[in-house]
């Protein structure tokens, strides 16, 4: 775990625990009895720390974290003991950085006197995506270097730093060429003592005189931004600590914030989604086709076909990536528009400052616009992001089979159509995969990709490869209409508009799903996306099955209907984009939501035509009913065998929706609140609503609510009553 090795008269001890040397109690022990060591052994005079493999450490273990226990009972050596060992030590000990240097890595570095590293590193506390804040220390030495206002943004922001912007800091003492260790050893040997000031406990910390002012703004800042966030509080308060109390104060404020934190529902649900996101990257089919054995098709080139919202967004991902785009759009005056779109996009990244003019420039430079289809004929991958019209899609593809050569991946981005309809208009289904983006696809980070019956495990493999090389969290789910997102997004925004139909307004509505913690309201992201784009869906569906959708309608074969959003469609309201929908904004394409009488008009003749008599809906209600009804969709999902595993639907809530990480994602969200629980208000639902098929309590939830323990979520899939999936 923590290797011993001496050249000359330093010490070396090198981290070991791969993937990532993260600090296990085992990893801990093994670097405290090495310093132990080195300090017994009179020949050393000075000694060195470095990581095995590709990174320093990413910090504490977590996967150790749920034993709170552990920590609070003191038993055995913690980073905190280790520190004190490396901190007192006599003989000068230098930190070599390369990767990695994060959380509980970067704290051993601050205990450590000196710290080297390469120029690729990276240094810092991402503790607060975890829920928690670094709590061997860190918040009271960080500061001793780099003062309050720079140790307030890493700690609370938890983004890294550079090897250089380290080093401008001051965390950094050198930045060394070539080979880090003989670099490192050399180092260590020009030095003989510790000076005073080389132990950070014994510093103050500089530049704290307007800490005051920088905490305040700080602090609105969190309660504005971070919204419903304990972490960044707490991280704040113990930074502030170190300029308030004396060291040995300040470290005890900072441990009764982390056991504050680290005992809390939300540090639980964070965790969660750090190894849930993980977990929905790995994808299975079957013993020889899965995320460890399959071979992707490297993509050197892309087409696009549509330059809309979509497709704008997604050739700026590609492009933004280094993969050349040919674009293609169905006339010219679409393609010009399509080329603004994208180069808005572009701009706005310049005023941001994430890129350059000139690098934007070169970013154009490998994007080729046309309207002729037959110039994708080499391309390594094309994404279709034209109109959600099946028959459209399907004549696209038809062409693309023709023309395009014959390994070329045909993706398409459709947001409900199945994806096997799509293939079938090809000779080479088995090249044909969803990769469905979220609008604003240049920003939003999930991608979830979608297999029909006859794709490869290549095809997926070059996908999931695809995503991560664009910055996106890839989730691989199986066809079905509307996938996992929409299919479950689905059931929760319909719900919604139930809700609105007997007795909220949409802003009411809004109010609480964003206290909840969601980052928009429904209403709010039904304008956002456009309810022309929600309408065109229901219609194309309603015609798939045969039935004709009016703003009359109140059942679908014996289903409840909510015409509401049909009659806002009919009113010319199709969102933002027109500056009129659920709200109303000052201009098209305005982003403040206003409440609009009008709609709320619309909704009142709406009741009052049907005979409805409005009532007031509590805000548990509404939790509970738009939560529950997407968490038993998500059950039926996993019954399907359209997701193989409950952190794929967090992951695509967290990363498609927005969906509060201190909860975990609605699956997560189910456990904490009790599957016993959830299962029985289903049924309550289900009870007073029972023209709502959702409300019939999925199979596999029944089962395990009525198994009568507390089934952790890796065990669900065992309940699964139809498991007729290869994936399971
Ligand atoms: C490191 C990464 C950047 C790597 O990214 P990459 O994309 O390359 O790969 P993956 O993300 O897929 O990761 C590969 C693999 O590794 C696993 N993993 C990564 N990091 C960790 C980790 N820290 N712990 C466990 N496992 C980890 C990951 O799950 C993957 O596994 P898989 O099975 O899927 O292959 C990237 O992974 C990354 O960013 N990691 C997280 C970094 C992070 O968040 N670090 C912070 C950790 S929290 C921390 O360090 C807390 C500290 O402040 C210490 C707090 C301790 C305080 C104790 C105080 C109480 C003591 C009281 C006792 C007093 C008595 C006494 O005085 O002694
Ligand atoms: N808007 C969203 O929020 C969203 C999110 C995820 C997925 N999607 C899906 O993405 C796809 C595109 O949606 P959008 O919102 O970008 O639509 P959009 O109307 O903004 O853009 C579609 C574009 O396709 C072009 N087009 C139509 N037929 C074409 C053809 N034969 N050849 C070339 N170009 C053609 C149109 O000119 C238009 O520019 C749809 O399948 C939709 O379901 C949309």
């Amino acid at each position: 775990m923590a290797e011993y090795k001496e050249i000359d008269s330093v010490a070396v001890i090198e981290l070991k625990n791969p993937p990532a040397n993260a600090l296990s109690k085992a990893l801990v022990t093994g670097l405290n009895n090495g310093v132990k060591r080195a300090i017994d052994n009179p020949r050393i005079k000075s000694i060195v720390l470095i990581g095995n493999g590709q990174h320093f450490s990413a910090g504490a273990d977590i996967t150790e974290f749920p034993r709170v226990a552990d920590v609070t009972s003191k038993q055995g050596v913690s980073l905190l003991t280790v520190g004190d060992v490396i901190e007192s030590c006599n003989k000068p000990v230098v930190s070599a950085i390369h990767g990695v240097c994060f959380g509980g890595g970067l704290e051993i570095a601050l205990f450590s006197h000196y710290r080297l590293a390469v120029q690729s590193a990276k240094l810092g506390f991402p503790e607060v995506s975890l829920g928690i804040l670094p709590g061997a220390n860190g918040t009271q030495r960080l500061p001793r270097v780099v003062g309050f206002e720079v140790a307030m943004d890493m700690i609370v922001s938890g983004k890294p730093v550079s090897a250089p912007q380290a080093l401008q800091y001051g965390i950094l003492d050198k930045i060394v060429d070539g080979d880090l260790l003989t670099a490192a050893v050399q180092f260590a040997k020009t030095l003989n003592t510790v000076p005073h000031d080389r132990r950070l406990k014994n510093v103050p910390v500089p530049n704290s005189e307007n800490a005051n002012k920088h905490f305040e703004e700080k602090l609105a800042k969190i309660k504005q931004k971070q919204r419903g966030y304990i972490a960044p509080i707490n991280c704040l308060k113990a930074v502030k600590a170190s300029v308030d109390l004396p060291y040995s104060e300040g470290v005890t404020k900072e441990f009764q914030l982390f056991m504050e934190l680290m005992s809390s529902a939300q540090a639980r649900g964070q965790q969660y989604s750090f190894f849930s996101e993980r977990a929905a990257t790995k994808w299975y089919l079957s013993a020889s086709k899965n995320y460890k054995v399959s071979k992707d098709i490297p993509v050197k080139t892309a087409g696009v076909i549509g330059a809309g919202t979509m497709g704008s967004g997604i050739a700026v991902s590609l492009l933004t990536s280094g993969i050349p785009v040919i674009l293609v759009e169905q006339d010219s005056k679409n393609l010009e528009r399509g080329i603004e779109l994208i180069k808005s996009i572009l701009q706005g990244g310049v005023k941001l400052k994430r890129m350059t003019q000139s690098q934007m420039n070169q970013i154009l430079q490998i994007l080729q616009p046309t309207t002729k289809i037959e110039d994708l004929q080499s391309v390594d991958l094309i994404i279709e992001a034209v109109f959600e019209n099946l028959k459209l899609k399907q004549e696209l593809f038809s062409k693309l089979d023709k023309i395009c050569k014959r390994d070329t991946v045909l993706c398409s981005n459709t947001s409900t159509l199945d994806i096997d309809k799509i293939a079938k208009s090809t000779s080479r289904p088995e090249k044909v995969v969803g990769t469905h983006f979220f609008a604003p696809a240049h920003i939003m980070p999930l991608l979830e990709n979608v297999y029909g019956n006859h794709t490869s495990a290549e095809t997926i493999a070059t996908v999931m490869k695809l995503s991560k090389k664009i910055r996106k969290i890839p989730v691989l789910v199986k066809t079905c209409h509307g996938f996992v997102a929409n299919r479950t997004f689905f059931e929760y925004s319909q719900e919604l508009r139930f809700v609105v139909e007997e007795g909220l307004l949409p802003n009411e509505v809004d109010d609480i799903l964003e206290d909840f913690g969601m980052p928009m309201g429904v209403f709010k992201v039904n304008d956002l996306s456009g309810i022309d784009v929600g309408w065109r869906i229901r219609q194309e569906q309603a015609i798939a099955n045969g039935f004709n959708l009016t703003t009359n309608t109140r059942y679908i074969n014996g289903e409840r209907y909510c015409a509401i959003a049909d009659k806002i469609f009919q009113a010319g309201r199709y969102g933002r984009k027109t500056g009129k929908g659920w709200y109303q904004y000052d201009k098209p394409g305005g982003r403040v939501a206003m409440v609009d009488p009008n709609v709320n008009n619309i909704i009142l003749n709406h009741c009052k035509e049907l005979g409805l008599t409005r009532r007031k809906i509590s805000t548990q209600e509404v939790i509970e009913r738009c939560m529950f009804a997407a968490i038993n969709e998500g059950f039926r999902c996993l019954e399907d065998g359209i997701a193989s595993k409950p952190e794929e639907i967090d992951t695509i809530w967290l990363h498609g929706f927005g969906f509060p990480r201190y909860r975990g994602g609605p699956m997560f969200y189910a456990s904490q609140v009790g599957l016993r629980k959830v299962y029985e208000r289903i049924k309550y639902y289900q009870k007073h609503f029972p023209e709502t098929s959702h409300w019939i309590a999925s199979e596999m939830l029944q089962r395990i609510a009525e198994s009568g323990r507390n089934v952790p979520i890796s065990e669900w899939t065992k309940f699964n009553p139809t498991p007729t999936s290869s994936r399971l």
